[in-house]
């Protein structure tokens, strides 16, 4: 036997006198009789010499059959021992000693061996319970994310949250998120919410593509909360960036909202503030912003973003529009925190926009609730073929007699053409309102409040607020200029049917739409509305921005409306 082969053996193994006293004594008494029978090799431990010499020939034969059976040990006996007798043959006697030496280790070390058997299956064990309860959890997850229509793509993805305790358990969150999520009514966590949160708070990156209404912004802002743990003064901690001023301003009402009781600075970006702020000796942790005034405050008060640890990109697709690129573009290198967690979310998440968005990620998982690109299931889609201009306004006063439903949002291509209409209607019996962006930040402000209000029961508006705005219990939006993209329509008839409630959108099509309407039947298809076949047969159509030059918007003769102008 060699040196290796020995410590190979025996390594780490001591053997235990108290747990084989008995074998020990036993064997012990037959030493001191055989005591001087045999010269002990060099180099052996005493507990061996003792064995070896104490073992007579007959027992020898009957230990080893003992030892037969027992799996693993015999693979050491065949292949470690016999080699190693032949290589130490010196006389016959003393060839014969150490065969008896080695033969009785094997009797002696039996209990060794007993002892790392058992060691050997109990790590065997360990390691199949260990990966069990792996594959285990792995199937319970991939079960849950399947029930609640949660794909993911990444490695080690963690568990998706079962319920707002977890944060507690899992991550020891502070009783004031848990409480102000009671306060707001929120007991369950919607699907985004399960998954993005786990993994915002593992400190991943994420791509995350999830209907409208259904609670991205908490998906964000809670992990944000727990992270950052508390206020700080060592300049911006994290950015949240929207694509307009009124998201902007929801998103920090919302952040304060869950914040309550824990004194964090968390600030909007104003125009004043973006114009004129020091923020050198401004604490802030959240800082909630547009592109362009974050840009200008980066630029011209020399707001550092260094520091930044976590950057959110809501309406991710918009912000990577071509007109906002440039300065989102200058943001992400401004926030150069070498460890800064970013994400991404939106409803809509085009490739393109994807595949942009990774080359500044790192290991970043995807998350899609549901389909990618689909609208809400809780909103009844519908189209209306209203033939030219005036038959939109004859259409949409038709359907305010026999079933105004309020509060109901009007969405129109552009500015002129939302004056226009308010023009139209504000004579009407219905108390209306418009908000573009030619009013003023208080007019708009204004109408948003009187439309959540309720004092407002139809607010006509343009792009600007397709996305994000949250007014609660919206039952009817009216397309009636025809949307210039899936991914507009997604969004503005999202502002139906929002954190699970029911809601109806209705898109009126002209002559000019009606190359445009597979796209839209095609996302209304997706999500369970029934779509005339005729449209889903129309030919497949590369969509550009569809904006048309529309006509004048009224129901007067058109000599009229140029004798009034
Ligand atoms: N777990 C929840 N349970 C009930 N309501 C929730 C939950 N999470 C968020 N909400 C509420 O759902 C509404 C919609 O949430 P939010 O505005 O975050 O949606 P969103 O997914 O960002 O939509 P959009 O794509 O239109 O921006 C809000 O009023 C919010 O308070």
């Amino acid at each position: 036997m060699t040196d290796k082969d020995s410590s190979f053996l025996f390594s780490g193994i001591t053997f235990n006198r108290k747990r084989f006293s008995s074998d020990f004594a036993r064997f012990k008494e037959k030493k001191e009789i055989n005591d001087s029978e045999e010269t002990l090799p060099e180099n052996k431990s005493p507990e061996v010499e003792v064995e070896v010499a104490a073992k007579p020939a007959k027992k020898r034969k009957r230990k080893s059959t003992v030892s037969d059976p027992v799996e693993g040990f015999n693979v050491f006996k065949s292949s470690k021992t016999e080699p190693v007798l032949e290589e130490n043959e010196e006389s016959e006697n003393a060839s014969e000693g150490k065969k008896e030496l080695y033969r009785q280790m094997e009797v002696l070390s039996f209990s060794d061996h007993l002892i790392l058997y058992d060691l050997r299956q109990l790590y065997k064990h360990l390691i199949q319970t260990y990966s069990f309860c792996k594959l285990f959890k792995t199937q319970r997850d991939a079960i849950f994310r399947k029930q609640h229509n949660i794909h993911t793509s990444g490695s080690n993805i963690p568990s998706p949250l079962h319920d707002f305790s977890e944060l507690r358990s899992r991550y020891k969150c502070k009783p004031y998120i848990l409480r102000n999520l009671a306060e707001l009514g929120i007991k369950e966590p919607t699907p985004i919410q399960m998954q993005a949160i786990p993994l915002l708070l593992s400190g991943r990156e994420c791509f995350a593509c999830a209907p409208t209404g259904s609670g991205k912004t908490l998906a964000f802002v809670c992990p944000m909360l727990m992270k950052l743990k508390h206020a700080s003064k060592d300049g911006v901690r994290a950015v949240i960036l929207l694509p307009t001023r009124e998201l902007a301003s929801q998103t920090a009402r919302e952040c304060k909202k869950l914040a309550k009781g824990k004194k964090f600075y968390i600030r909007l970006m104003t125009k004043q503030l973006a114009n004129t702020g020091e923020f050198s000796k401004l604490p802030c942790d959240i800082l909630i912003s547009t592109p362009l005034r974050l840009k200008s405050a980066v630029n011209k008060r020399k707001l550092d973003l260094s520091r930044v640890e976590y950057l959110v990109l809501d309406e991710s697709d918009k912000l990577f529009d071509l007109g906002l690129l440039k300065p989102v573009d200058a943001i992400v290198k401004a926030c150069s925190n070498p460890s800064i967690i970013r994400s991404l979310f939106s409803a809509t998440l085009p490739d393109t926009v994807e595949e942009l968005a990774r080359t500044i990620m790192h290991d970043a998982v995807r998350v899609i609730i549901g389909r990618k690109n689909s609208a809400s299931e809780s909103i009844k889609q519908k189209l209306v073929f209203v033939g030219s201009e005036e038959g939109k306004l004859m259409a949409l006063r038709q359907t305010f007699e026999e079933s105004l439903n309020p509060p109901v949002l009007v969405f129109v291509q552009n500015k002129e053409r939302a004056k226009d209409l308010y023009k139209e209607l504000r004579f009407d019996d219905v108390r209306v309102d418009v908000i573009h962006s030619d009013l003023s930040q208080e007019q708009r402000e204004n109408a948003i409040d009187n439309f959540r209000a309720g004092k407002t029961w139809v607010l006509i508006a343009t792009d600007v607020i397709a996305r994000g705005m949250d007014f609660k219990g919206v039952n009817c939006v009216v397309n009636y200029d025809f949307p210039d993209s899936s991914s507009a329509y997604i969004h503005r008839i999202g502002r139906s049917g929002r954190a699970g409630r029911s809601g109806e959108a209705v898109t009126f099509y002209t002559e000019a739409d009606i190359r445009y309407l597979k796209n839209i039947a095609n996302v209304m298809k997706a999500s369970g509305c029934e779509v005339p076949e005729w449209i889903l047969s129309l030919p497949k159509l590369k969509w550009k921005k569809h904006r048309p030059k529309r006509e004048f918007l009224s129901t007067k003769p058109h000599d009229e409306e140029e004798e009034e102008e």
